[in-house]
């Protein structure tokens, strides 16, 4: 898909999708330029730190605020109470894993009814917290449009070529892409096949599927690199946000969805929400290819902590500490000597939710498939399956490729996840026997005898 961008993260990007649109002069002229109207979108308090202070300034054919009122719009699948008595919610600590997920309904869904939240933790009134979402859908969003009151979201997609429409421009987000979709601005999912079926408005070729990491505090950020140095990981330059694009069927009804306070509400307007004719500022949504990714890993000894593979952090307000971390397992070389190689052994502080993108993961010799999940919350012993502990302790210690063509992905978060009634019950597919993984691994401990 042929689409335009501009790199960079956290740029302050100008776009116009006809010449002369942007003011020359400041950001709200008296006239802007052809009859547009300016509208100011902001993402942070407007007295937010300089170097955190985001907002962009949207040159429109109509405001936003030109639409009829707002009323309820039922979800069945989104929860957003994590506390344990809430009816939707079933916690537990118990290692949990899905097999790939489906909704057995989806042929009717579009992205927003095909969300379903799988858990979570905090609030979005008072803006802490996350929720953790898995999409399906198979029909196209046409004239409906999306926007969340409650955090930004970041979409991993793990079937099918997504199409994201927001009031920015275009974003063509392929499994093994990313892209996060701020707090606030406009945007509506399609898929690429159904998109570009000219005249079959609605009705996808076939099912996409993936997950959604919500935040409910601040946004995603760069992870410092520490003695790391200047460049390593995602680099800046390498996420892409959209060059400005506007409707030609902006006349026309659209249906907006807005998630508020954990619920959704609807309103219809008479004009597209996607009638931005250029745009500046730092507000933008981007899109990241994960195979960007610079890996870095131990060229000496020991398996380093997963932090090292963190593409995005939204950090809380403790030093190192997130509400949600974007980790992913890219293909990467082993090298390490005398060293058990597969992720360790451990109870982790922060709870980690695994998603598998594509092929098999190193810890996990069996039973973690593309499109399926695991969470491990906090606290809970979790690491290599007797299969994987049994290979990885005798295996000879060459440098070795791993996971050739697959892709793994982690959200982990300083929160206790408080899992849906969804994702333990409704949706089948919780794997029962996933706690025998570990019941394979042997005593292998031998006392040494008496000192001669
Ligand atoms: O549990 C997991 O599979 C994720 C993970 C990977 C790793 O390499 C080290 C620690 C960790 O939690
Ligand atoms: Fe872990």
């Amino acid at each position: 898909m042929d689409l335009k961008y501009q790199n960079g993260f956290g740029n302050h990007f100008e776009s116009e999708a006809e010449p002369g649109s942007l003011p020359k002069r400041g950001n709200a002229p008296q006239r802007p330029a052809h009859g547009l109207y300016a509208e100011q979108v902001s993402g942070t308090a407007f007295t937010a730190p300089r170097h955190k202070n985001q907002r962009s300034w949207l040159y429109r054919i109509r405001p936003s605020v030109q639409h009829m009122p707002m009323a309820p719009y039922a979800h069945p699948r989104l929860v957003a109470s994590f506390h344990s008595f809430s009816p939707s919610i079933e916690a537990t600590p118990q290692q949990l894993r899905w097999d790939p997920l489906a909704v057995a309904d989806e042929a009717q869904h579009d992205f927003v009814d095909g969300l379903s939240t799988l858990g979570g933790a905090g609030d979005s009134q008072v803006k802490d917290g996350l929720a953790i979402h898995f999409y399906s859908f198979t029909r196209n969003m046409d004239r409906k449009s999306f926007y969340n009151s409650d955090g930004d979201m970041l979409i991993v997609p793990v079937t099918g070529e997504l199409l994201v429409r927001t009031e920015f421009g275009r974003l063509h987000v392929p499994p093994l892409h990313i892209c996060v979709v701020q707090r606030g601005l406009k945007f509506s999912v399609d898929g690429v096949a159904a998109q570009s079926a000219a005249g079959a408005a609605g009705a996808a070729a076939s099912a996409c599927r993936g997950f959604v990491c919500e935040v409910f505090k601040g946004h995603f950020e760069l992870p410092e690199l520490g003695p790391i140095g200047a460049n390593g990981l995602a680099n800046a330059k390498d996420f892409e946000s959209p060059v400005a694009a506007y409707d030609d069927d902006v006349e026309e009804e659209h249906l907006v969805v807005n998630k508020f306070l954990g619920g959704l509400f609807q309103y219809r307007q008479a004009h597209s929400p996607y009638d931005v004719v250029a745009y500046s500022g730092n507000y933008v949504p981007y899109r990241y290819d994960l195979r960007k990714f610079n890996t870095i890993g131990s060229i000496s000894f020991d398996h380093p902590d997963p932090s090292i593979f963190t593409v995005l952090t939204c950090p809380s307000d403790s030093a190192g500490t997130a509400i949600a971390d974007f980790v992913i397992f890219p293909p990467r070389w082993l090298v390490a000597e005398d060293t058990f190689r597969p992720p360790y052994f451990h109870r982790n502080c922060m709870s980690e939710f695994m998603g598998n993108i594509v092929g098999t993961y190193d810890a996990k010799a069996t039973g973690f498939l593309p499109g399926g999940a695991s969470l491990h919350n906090m606290n809970s012993a979790h690491g290599p399956d007797a299969d994987t502990f049994a290979k990885a302790s005798t295996a000879e210690l060459k440098p070795v490729k791993v996971g050739e063509g697959s892709m793994s992905f982690m959200f982990e978060s300083a929160y206790q996840l408080a899992t849906t009634k969804w994702a333990i019950r409704e949706s089948g597919k919780l794997q029962q026997d996933y706690w025998k993984a570990w019941q394979g691994l042997e005593k292998h401990f031998v006392a040494p005898g008496p000192a001669p």
